[in-house]
């Protein structure tokens, strides 16, 4: 229970609905047990009128009396059951959405080394099938567990004033009733967590094959595809087998001791009726009193293993929680950047896998300035980009933006700062338009298309049906590569940052739209510090410093004229490039 304690922050937040729920449950609950002594009071009616204790007339009055009472009772039982359920239920909502909207923002906050080490899967995971077993706790389990202890309660002592032996032969199969129950559901538990985990595998499979279905068909692979989905579904069918095998025992033994508990009350109790111990009426009245504890008698170990399953869900959501994010903003007070950037001996080891990315880089660029990077693959180039949006904090050495540590920046302030568009550009199931706008939400439609024009990309999505409003992504078309791009392009410009990273942005645009991409950047980057990863010399030659990365290191520095007249990889790099395009 020490994972749960988690929730006592939401359960004082909610304690009014939560009070109100419980007074509910117990005044539900007794409002159902009127019934079973009405019921007996009928029979004995009845009897009596067999035996001609009573006349006929006092007979109809009186069962009119009971049936009333007991139709007035019921119907009030079944409003307070209605209202508890509003009310609890409706508190276990609360909780999960406080709860998922925690974790979710706690998420947002964590660095980029957090989903590094960490699948999507395993993050989804939870946040919508952890929180699910917490509801349960928070919902579930507190009304079924109140009301069950309402019952006992109440309706044990009253059973025990009625009818000690008749309430103590029936209450015997009882308890094995609940431990028989908490073993199905220790082992429901077990085998549905194996048929989720064989779901999520043939989900995976499923959407990996969807997406790489290009692929499969250039290789001719769907027979050994459809194998392995045939194979995996003969898994989960066992797997599902072995659930419904254990599930179907749940009912049957439900069954099997009420009926036990049954044929106590009518062979202790017909006995005592026999001896004129007690009346026929309470001997209905028990078969009444058993299938009204049945369910509850079940819940206490159904119960048990719901608090156990939502433990160890909430065990898993604290552990993320937990974790604090490595890059931390230090000041509160925004930063004003103004574009200049500087790396003194910086090197930087990627944390997971011991890379060593950058080793001892120093360079100076002022603001409004462009500088391009370039190098092999591997050679550290994006890695610079990440230092720069602060996305990881470097082993050794320094990195100033405006004379100013890095550290010592707002972070909101350098990120509003910095447009950047990465190698991969992502762009969200959402309308071009909306892309576009990601980069400034209050953006009109007239800023969208300037910016989209100044990307070179405006006239494609003019060629859409929707224009603007084309959604992209699964639900909607899919850009190429070099479409891609280009939108993202024209997301970044819209911020009007103080500071461009453009990781090799161009590298799926033919030469003639990156060489007009480029003068559009030239005029709207004026006032812009613009670092540009490229591994074509075209993006970079009119770059006011190029710096060439090998192996982590700063090769060559320069501009496109000093290293032009200079042997080394840039003279080979323009010269083979050169060639190439004619
Ligand atoms: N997130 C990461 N975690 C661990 N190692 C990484 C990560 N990103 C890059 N690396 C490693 O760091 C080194 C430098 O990578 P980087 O992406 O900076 O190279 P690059 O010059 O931009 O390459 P490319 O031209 O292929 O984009 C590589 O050896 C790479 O494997």
């Amino acid at each position: 229970m020490k994972a749960l304690k988690h929730l006592n922050k939401y359960f004082k937040k909610y304690w009014l609905k939560l009070f109100l729920g419980v007074l509910i449950t117990i005044i539900a609950r007794i409002f159902s047990l009127v019934m079973p002594s009405y019921v007996s009071k009928s029979i004995n009616v009845i009897e009596k009128l067999t035996t001609n204790d009573i006349d006929k007339a006092t007979a109809n009055d009186l069962l009119l009396q009971y049936i009333l009472v007991i139709i007035g009772t019921a119907l009030l039982s079944a409003l307070f059951t209605f209202l508890m359920r509003q009310t609890i239920i409706n508190v276990s909502r609360y909780i999960e959405y406080d709860l998922k909207n925690e974790v979710f923002d706690h998420y947002q906050i964590l660095s980029l080394d957090f989903y590094k080490r960490n699948r999507i899967g395993d993050l989804m995971n939870r946040i919508s099938e952890d929180v699910t077993q917490v509801r349960m706790y928070g919902g579930p389990a507190i009304m079924y567990g109140m009301q069950t202890l309402t019952l006992f309660v109440c309706l044990i002592p009253l059973m025990f004033m009625k009818a000690p032996t008749i309430a103590f032969y029936t209450l015997v199969p009882l308890p094995i009733l609940s431990v028989l129950i908490y073993q199905i559901s220790k082992i429901i538990h077990k085998r549905s967590t194996k048929v989720q985990e064989y779901l999520s595998t043939l989900s995976t499979f499923a959407q990996e094959s969807f997406s790489g279905v290009a692929v499969i068909k250039a290789y001719g692979l769907e027979p050994k595809i459809n194998a392995d989905v045939a194979q995996l579904a003969t898994e989960g069918k066992d797997t599902s087998m072995d659930l419904a095998k254990v599930n179907a025992w749940f009912f049957p033994l439900m069954i099997l001791l009420i009926g036990v508990s049954n044929i106590f009350v009518i062979y202790i109790g017909g006995k005592q009726y026999l001896a004129g111990e007690v009346s026929l009426g309470i001997i209905a009245e028990f078969i009444l009193y058993v299938n009204m504890l049945t369910w509850p008698v079940a819940v206490v170990g159904w119960l048990t293993s719901i608090v156990q399953r939502a433990e160890a869900s909430q065990k898993r959501i604290n552990e993320f929680l937990e974790v604090t994010p490595t890059i931390t903003n230090t000041t509160t007070t925004p930063t004003p950047i103004n574009g200049k950037i500087e790396f003194k001996n910086v090197s930087f080891t990627y944390p997971d896998t011991g890379i060593k990315a950058l080793n001892n880089i120093s360079f100076v660029l002022e603001p409004g300035k462009t500088m391009a990077i370039l190098g092999k693959t591997g050679s550290g180039k994006s890695t610079i980009l990440d230092l720069v949006a602060r996305l990881y904090d470097v082993d050794s050495g320094k990195i100033l933006i405006d004379d100013k540590p890095i550290k010592e920046i707002n972070l909101d302030s350098l990120r509003n700062s910095i447009g950047a568009v990465p190698q991969d550009a992502f762009l969200f199931s959402d309308t071009i338009a909306n892309n576009i706008r990601f980069g400034k939400e209050d953006a009109t439609q007239e800023e969208i298309e300037a910016k989209a024009k100044q990307a070179v990309v405006h006239k494609n999505i003019m060629g859409f049906a929707k224009k603007y409003d084309t959604i992209l992504g699964e639900r909607g078309i899919t850009l190429s590569g070099g479409q891609k791009q280009r939108v993202s392009i024209a997301r970044a410009l819209i911020k009007e940052p103080k500071i461009y990273l453009f990781d090799d942005c161009l590298s799926a645009v033919d030469t003639e739209t990156e060489e007009k991409i480029l003068k559009n950047l030239k005029k709207a980057a004026q006032q812009t510090t613009t670092l540009i990863v490229s591994h074509r010399v075209s993006s970079a030659k009119n770059a006011d410093t190029i710096i060439i990365m090998e192996n982590g290191s700063i090769k060559q520095q320069g501009s496109h004229n000093e290293l032009n007249s200079v042997n080394g990889y840039y003279k080979q790099l323009y010269e083979d490039q050169l060639t190439e395009k004619d």
